[in-house]
């Protein structure tokens, strides 16, 4: 079994360094001639999956904008997994779970697990409850050679009050940063991957050059790097540049509706698009 970081590595090195949201927000919907319901939800993400197979190295579905419409857009979302599971896409599933060790159970085979009808190749994971609290997700995650991301230091402005505070001298941040490095190190002991490691960190695009002020060595993570804030929240190139500098061969950018808002004409040549902005700093 191939685990999740080195499907990701060999997807990212055929395909590119780009992943797409596939965040079907009601404005989108709407300038896509889609109903907002499950029916739209669905002819929404898989016209992503379609379109983009081949070209990305991941689509990330957003569940909250399936969740939206309860039972229909989680069928939806079920179908879009599949679909993508069919066309060889690799899935990053981007609920942001989190919560005590118990419960965390429940969610991992939501999930992760091989016979679920939601199952993703990886997952965003919310480690404010600690990071051993997502230890059923992390072990289920090995046992099904699927992957995590775990939230570091986000894209969005507020974050850094929580992130970015010190306990002892080390940041959250940090501390995230480390529990992925022993989870990908025992995994790597027991020879479940070679190029990258299935625990990555979430380090969005538009922090600017401070993951090292938060005590966040990004060179030394041996994860992937998921970088959302491409497009939409005014990352590019050049900031991909600036937050990543020597980590750069890891990153997977993300965008979600600075491609999705192309339409489904235009997502291929705004994917393409986008790649060779990113492939140019990201692979040099
Ligand atoms: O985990 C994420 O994907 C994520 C983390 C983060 O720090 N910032 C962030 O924007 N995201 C997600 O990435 C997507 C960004 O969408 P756009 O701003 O439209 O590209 C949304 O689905 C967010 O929930």
């Amino acid at each position: 079994m191939t685990g999740f970081g080195d499907r990701l590595a060999a997807a990212r090195a055929e395909n590119g360094p780009v992943c797409v949201g596939i965040d079907p927000h009601p404005e989108l919907l709407a300038a896509w001639g889609l109903s907002d319901d499950g029916d739209g939800l669905r002819t929404f993400g898989l016209a992503v999956v379609e379109r983009l197979a081949g070209k990305v190295a991941a689509v990330k579905p957003q569940s909250a904008f399936f969740e939206r419409h309860g039972s229909a857009g989680v069928a939806a979302l079920e179908d879009v997994l599949a679909a993508a599971r069919e066309a060889g896409v690799l899935t990053i599933l981007d609920v942001k779970r989190g919560d005590i060790g118990s419960t965390m159970g429940g969610y991992a085979e939501a999930y992760l697990d091989d016979a679920s009808p939601l199952r993703a190749d990886a997952v965003t994971l919310s480690p404010y409850l600690g990071f051993e609290s997502l230890r059923p997700a992390l072990d289920l995650a090995r046992r099904t050679g699927r992957g995590a991301f775990i939230l570091a230091l986000t894209s969005n402005p507020e974050a850094a009050a929580v992130q970015r505070a010190r306990h002892d001298g080390v940041s959250v941040a940090a501390r995230m940063a480390a529990g992925a490095a022993d989870e990908n190190a025992a995994a790597r002991a027991a020879g479940e991957w070679a190029r990258l490691g299935p625990v990555g960190l979430v380090v969005g695009a538009t922090i600017g050059p401070t993951a090292g002020a938060a005590g966040v060595d990004l060179a030394a993570v041996d994860g992937p790097l998921l970088a959302p804030g491409i497009g939409a929240q005014g990352a590019g190139a050049a900031e991909l540049t600036e937050v990543f500098s020597t980590a750069r061969e890891r990153v997977v950018a993300s965008s979600s509706r600075g491609v999705l808002a192309a339409g489904p004409e235009g997502l291929d040549a705004a994917a393409e698009a986008l790649r060779s902005e990113v492939s140019a700093v990201l692979t040099s």
